[in-house]
């Protein structure tokens, strides 16, 4: 029989990862990424042409696709899973063309947007009790609100409402739809009952049917839909090619990290940092400092996201014009605290805290500390403490990790994996295929296959046959090491509680 394939795809904020996964061989046997352009301006605004996203995922899933065929020849594609940055808004006219560049999550233009919509709502905890969620910067629905202040032209033209996801999967399919883990995050959804909120939607706008605008929702396991003629021919790939849910980016990279039953914790050092693990019941907080996401998995996915990780590890780097390989270096070479410099990394400003309009914040320098080295480490330390709050925000809601799986671009660093296990007192581990969403989709993409093939394989057996830990890549943490920065984290948090104050 031939050897059975499938692909991931993880469109994330700097690029487009896809993997593909051999059934018979029970690994990744390629994978290829290709890069995004991000258009940025200094109200805050973070966009991307959707045609950006197409592209890349067209050049990365080609070379994967032929890598693959030339090590398994008699493979077959038979579904192809999507994971894609959450939250971002894709506005479609009615001919199903793009309206305008995505506002993507990282986007800080629209708080007074989050503002209007909460007021109508009747506050921060009303809204809580409505949908699970608060209308936090960067979330889908205050991006609605500013295309109809901003741009009333677009909007009157706007007929279809996607996430980034859901776009790709259209471009592959044809098919509109949406699934829950990703829907969730546009805080237009009740994440309770696991449906589009009315009542959400109304705050938004009064006066349209946003609803109509809406793609049905799909469970994890069902099919957006099969791949379109056009792109089976060109790929010379089986035209009934499944094209499974998929997700948000975070969901799909809970199932590559077997994130996918109470018990596991899985933190992301991406563009993002993400700290987040499942659950079978939805996890409301009641201060909305975790988000209240679904997972794409069938259950519910309590998360904490920061806004700055790579974004303030790449910053310092490119300022030094070091190479990935140097900035390791120079940081290994540094020691913990960064000789007292501190930095709070809130580049684009900051979600968890809310700080929207925050800005990054150096702090303990002297004629002594000022070097190359601690600037480098004090980027890294400073987005890991930022995570660390992440980790207590958990806590708070009773997911209490003994061990972290780490993934992301930034989990290939050893000397920042081993400051994760210092900072946050756990023991951390990488899976051997970091691109954990990547992995995911696939993974998904084969749940969905198997499901309507009969199988009753469940999405947690297909993980425990494909995920492997890298137990080369375990760090503990070290006691000594662990104490110096629980001190640096209190000083750190004063220093936020201060940066808090001038902000308000
Ligand atoms: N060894 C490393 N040390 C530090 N950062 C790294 C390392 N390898 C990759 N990165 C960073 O990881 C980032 C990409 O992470 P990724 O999780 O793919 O991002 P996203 O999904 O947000 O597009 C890049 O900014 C890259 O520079
Ligand atoms: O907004 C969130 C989570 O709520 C981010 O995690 C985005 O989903 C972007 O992810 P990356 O590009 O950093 O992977």
């Amino acid at each position: 029989m031939a050897d059975q394939l499938y692909i991931g795809i993880d469109s994330g904020t700097q690029g487009c990862k896809v993997v593909v996964v051999s059934r018979s061989l029970g690994k990744v046997i390629a994978e290829n990424s290709s890069p995004h352009t991000l258009m940025e301006n200094e109200r805050g605004g973070r966009e991307q042409d959707p045609a950006v996203w197409v592209t890349a995922l067209e050049t990365a899933l080609e070379s994967a696709l032929s890598q693959s065929l030339r090590l398994v020849k008699d493979g077959q594609v038979k579904a192809i899973g999507v994971s894609g940055q959450q939250h971002g808004f894709v506005p479609l006219d009615r001919d199903g063309q793009v309206i305008r560049p995505a506002k993507l999550w990282c986007d800080t233009e629209t708080v007074p947007q989050c503002t209007t919509i909460t007021e109508r709502l009747g506050g921060e905890e009303a809204t809580i009790a409505a949908i699970g969620n608060t209308i936090a910067a960067g979330f889908t629905a205050s991006k609605i609100l500013w295309l109809k202040e901003n741009e009333p032209e677009n909007y009157r033209r706007l007929h279809t409402i996607l996430l980034p996801h859901d776009y790709l999967n259209y471009w592959l399919s044809g098919e509109f739809s949406a699934e829950h883990g990703d829907a969730s995050g546009t805080a237009f959804y009740d994440v309770r009952n696991r449906q589009w909120s009315q009542f959400a939607l109304s705050a938004i706008d009064p006066e349209n049917d946003l609803l109509a605008m809406l793609p049905p929702l799909r469970d994890p396991h069902q099919p957006a839909g099969r791949i379109r003629p056009e792109l089976a021919a060109k790929w010379n790939i089986p035209s009934d090619v499944l094209i499974s849910s998929g997700g948000g980016d975070n969901m799909m990279a809970a199932i590559g990290t077997g994130n996918v039953s109470p018990g596991v914790v899985t933190a992301s050092l991406g563009t993002s940092g993400t700290i987040y693990a499942h659950s079978n019941t939805p996890v409301i907080d009641s201060r909305g400092e975790l988000a209240a996401f679904c997972s794409s998995s069938g259950g519910w996915l309590p998360l904490v996201c920061t806004m700055n990780v790579t974004v303030a590890t790449e910053l310092v780097r490119n300022l030094f014009g070091l190479s990935l390989k140097e900035f390791t270096q120079t940081i290994a070479a540094s020691h913990v605290g960064s000789g007292g410099i501190l930095l709070l990394p809130f580049f684009n400003g900051e979600r968890t805290p809310a700080l929207p309009n925050g800005s990054a914040t150096l702090h303990g320098m002297s004629t002594t500390n000022f070097t190359k080295a601690n600037l480098c480490r004090a980027a890294m330390e400073g987005v890991t403490f930022g995570l660390r709050y992440g980790m207590e925000v958990l806590e708070r809601n009773a997911i209490a990790p003994n061990e972290i799986r780490l993934v992301g671009g930034g989990a290939k660093s050893p000397v920042w994996r081993q400051i994760v296990a210092d900072v946050f007192g756990t023991p951390v581990v990488s899976p051997l295929t970091t691109e954990a969403g990547a992995l995911g989709s696939a993974l998904q993409a084969m749940w969905c296959h198997e499901t309507t093939q009969g199988s009753k394989a469940t999405l947690g057996e297909i993980c425990d046959r494909f995920i492997k830990l890298d137990q080369e890549s375990r760090c503990q943490p070290d006691e000594g090491r662990r104490q110096q920065y629980g001190d640096i984290y209190s000083r750190y948090q004063q220093l936020e509680g201060e940066l808090r104050r001038i902000n308000s």
